[in-house]
């Protein structure tokens, strides 16, 4: 294209943009006509405005954040026919409704993230805009249907990759490359396992295909709302702000600690441990403690009636415990059969010692009134009823667990490990979930709270609705006769209430999360190589409909309870249904980090495959050994370097190293500069040594520096020695 002829065009995109976001401003105005229309709204249930104002304000966020590059593509068919492609889809209010910009997630869309020269899809162009808040800077074309000249117009990817890093992670519409489009759209309704190695999207990606899911499948999503647990709070920021750019809000972010509700996390296992309770061979351990709660009195225990008093013995609890477990019912729910069993034992044997010697059981009548004496004298016996509590007592998981870890007797009975043991049972670490989920479903609901409160909402709702009938009929005059009738013959009180139980005024992502009986649309899992066995029996619990994204990298796995394989911790849930792609491309890490990252990669997973970085920077890592005493002034060095450039920068280190952050915490984030302190003190740091140290080498996307005390591995030979101080407190690295 001639320079004139590109500033024609050029002139011309901008037009046709300034025309979106004029479009946009306007559909912005009404949307916020619309919202305080919603706020203001009188003469409604409190409930339907409720509704009314979550989705006036969803609308002007999700408009809100499409303002920035609203438009970054244009997509050409062979046909003559052109679309714009953007962040979400704007049609022309002015003329019959065309569209004017395409969702990235409709179907038109495809083509302009799949089609490459030599498989053009029936397009000729595919053009990327670089913009600057609401203007147009200028535009790169990509011709398809070449072969042979089958480079993408990696332009924009490489300025997106480059760009320094601000405060959380950033959508990437505009540059979604075609293998990581395949698997955003993928059809597949059950489990599908992305794997990669660091940088090459994984995250990102999952988020898109959220996003597209919520799009395509909108109704059923956002009725049950997506789940996605990520490794820590921090990633969970980070990756946070990502949806609502992409228009997306029902999602509901969680940490594996954070998947039972109301509980927090305060204390950390050993790797031992955190095996132990990770293992699906802790179920026997649960089942054996929940039986051991469930005892026999070693001594009979006098129940004293008016007439005569009875022993509850070890064999009427026995017989009594053997019904209860035999009903199948999980054990709180089990209680009220033991009860009833003891009970109707002891009133057998009341009746039997009461009417020796002139009451038999051939005098039906008789002794039926006894027994039914007997009966409610029991029912109201609080000396048993403590007795029945001791023996078969009422739990939560919490008052099952906590007990269970501070007592060797109660260990040993359930057949634990006895390293199982602490002296504060109730510090709960993250490999406690699951227990605690587990065991709620194996106790059955202890809901005699909320079996109060239900009556009492009840009873509250029908007295309103009661109301709402007088009301109706103090209309009678103006009503239809018939109408009248069949909506009183119709209509109960109790019925009219049933109508306004959607009484909960919150986000679908505040009630899901708070929960555990919410079971999400689909769940997306990062990390994922970090979860135990029992993690994702929770997870499965979550989503009984199997839709789940899963990605993770076996190679990086930290935690000693993790996922060796894919196919172990899915089998027995989904057998071999589930689908697997990979990601090759590492987005992140420039070629020469990558370099000293793969170095080590090879050393301890010498199958995993290296990531290919799309670029590199031109700076090589550095690393410099350093005395104890100036390991400080190193790492303020780093600091106040980073300060004075655009980006963020990290320090990673083991946790006493003062303001470093451990290779656990910065999992799945990056950096633009990362200095990794004492590499040999994180490598020698427990079985997954290497694998924290590969995390923590792959966070940077430009600069990475390492500090050492004792002599570098030889796994980082690969860095270039930095230059010896030239004077204390005035040294630069690189
Ligand atoms: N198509 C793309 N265009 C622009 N940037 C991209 C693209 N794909 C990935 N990136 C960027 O690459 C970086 C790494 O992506 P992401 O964090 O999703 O990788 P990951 O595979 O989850 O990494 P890790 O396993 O190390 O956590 C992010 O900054 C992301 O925005």
């Amino acid at each position: 294209m001639s320079n004139q002829g590109y500033d024609e065009e050029l002139r011309a995109e901008r037009a046709y943009i300034e025309k979106l976001y004029a479009r946009l401003d306007r559909e912005r105005a009404q949307a916020g006509a619309r919202y305080r229309a919603a706020l203001g709204e009188t003469g409604i249930a409190l409930v339907e405005r409720d509704a009314d104002v979550r989705i006036r304000a969803r609308e002007t966020v999700r408009l809100n954040v499409a303002d920035n590059g609203l438009c970054f593509g244009r997509l050409d068919a062979l046909s003559g026919e052109r679309g714009y492609v953007g962040r979400i889809g704007l049609f022309d209010d002015e003329d019959d409704y065309e569209p004017l910009l395409l969702d990235w997630r409709a179907p038109a869309a495809r083509p302009f993230y799949t089609a490459t020269a030599a498989t053009p899809e029936n397009m000729r162009r595919r053009r990327q805009f670089h913009t600057m808040g609401r203007r147009v800077i200028d535009f790169t074309d990509e011709v398809l249907g070449r072969p042979g000249d089958d480079e993408r117009g990696d332009a924009a990817l490489l300025a997106a990759v480059n760009a320094p890093r601000g405060e959380g992670m950033r959508d990437i519409v505009a540059t979604i490359q075609a293998e990581q489009d395949e698997i955003i759209r993928l059809g597949h309704a059950g489990v599908l396992v992305v794997e990669g190695g660091p940088g090459t999207g994984k995250t990102a990606v999952a988020l898109h295909r959220v996003a597209y899911l919520l799009y395509t499948q909108r109704e059923r999503m956002s009725r049950s709302g997506v789940l996605v647990v990520g490794p820590s709070p921090l990633f969970l920021e980070h990756i946070g702000r990502v949806l609502p750019s992409l228009g997306e809000s029902d999602v509901v972010f969680l940490t594996p600690g954070g998947l039972v509700p109301g509980l927090r996390v305060t204390a950390e296992d050993t790797p031992e441990v955190a095996q132990l309770k990770g293992s699906l061979k802790i179920l026997d351990v649960l089942a054996a403690a929940v039986a051991d709660r469930q005892k026999v009195p070693e001594e009979p225990v006098p129940v004293e009636l008016a007439d005569v008093t009875v022993a509850l013995d070890a064999g009427i609890a026995g017989e009594a415990r053997l019904e209860a477990r035999r009903s199948g019912l999980p054990h709180n729910e089990a209680r009220p059969v033991f009860r009833e069993h003891v009970m109707t034992i002891i009133a057998e044997r009341a009746v039997a010692m009461i009417g020796e010697g002139w009451l038999t059981p051939e005098d039906r009548g008789a002794w039926a009134d006894l027994r039914a004496d007997v009966l409610e004298e029991l029912a109201e016996h609080e000396e048993l009823a403590a007795a029945l509590d001791g023996l078969w007592p009422e739990l939560t998981p919490e008052t099952l667990l906590a007990p269970l870890y501070m007592s060797p007797r109660r260990l040993e009975a359930a057949g634990a490990d006895p390293a199982l043991f602490r002296v504060d049972g109730a510090a709960w670490t993250v490999s406690d979930v699951p227990l605690l989920d587990e065991l709620a479903g194996l106790l059955g609901r202890d809901d005699s709270a909320e079996r109060a409160t239900a009556r009492r909402r009840a009873a509250e709702d029908a007295e309103y609705a009661a109301g709402v009938m007088d009301v109706m009929k103090l209309d009678r005059e103006e009503m239809d006769e018939d109408i009248m009738l069949a909506a009183e013959n119709l209509i109960y009180a109790e019925d009219l209430a049933g109508r306004f139980a959607e009484r909960d005024t919150r986000d679908l992502a505040d009630r899901a999360a708070a929960d555990r009986d919410w079971t999400y649309g689909h769940v997306v899992v990062d990390e994922a190589q970090e979860l135990s066995e029992m993690d994702w029996r929770v997870l499965m619990r979550r989503c009984p409909s199997r839709s789940f994204t899963i990605v993770g990298d076996l190679a990086q796995r930290r935690s000693a309870a993790g996922a060796r394989s894919w196919g172990s911790v899915l089998a027995p849930y989904v057998a071999d249904r589930w689908v697997y792609r990979e990601l090759t491309v590492n987005y992140r890490t420039p070629a020469e980090i990558m370099l000293v990252a793969g170095a080590l990669l090879a050393r301890f997973a010498p199958d995993a495959r290296r990531p290919e970085s799309v670029r590199a920077c031109g700076v090589r890592p550095w690393s410099r050994r350093v005395a104890d005493g100036e390991l400080q002034d190193a790492i303020a060095e780093f600091v106040r370097d980073e300060a004075g450039r655009e980006g963020t920068s990290a320090v990673i280190g083991p946790a006493d190293v003062p303001g470093a952050i451990p290779p656990s915490a910065a999992k799945g984030l990056e950096f633009d500069a990362v200095l990794v302190v004492a590499p040999e003190r994180i490598l020698a740091e427990g079985p997954r040594g290497a694998a924290e140290l590969y995390v923590a080498l792959t966070r940077a996307t430009q600069r990475l520096g390492v500090l050492h005390r004792e002599p570098l591995p030889p796994e980082l030979s690969g860095l270039a020695e930095a230059g010896v101080p030239v004077r204390a407190g005035h040294r630069r690295f690189l």
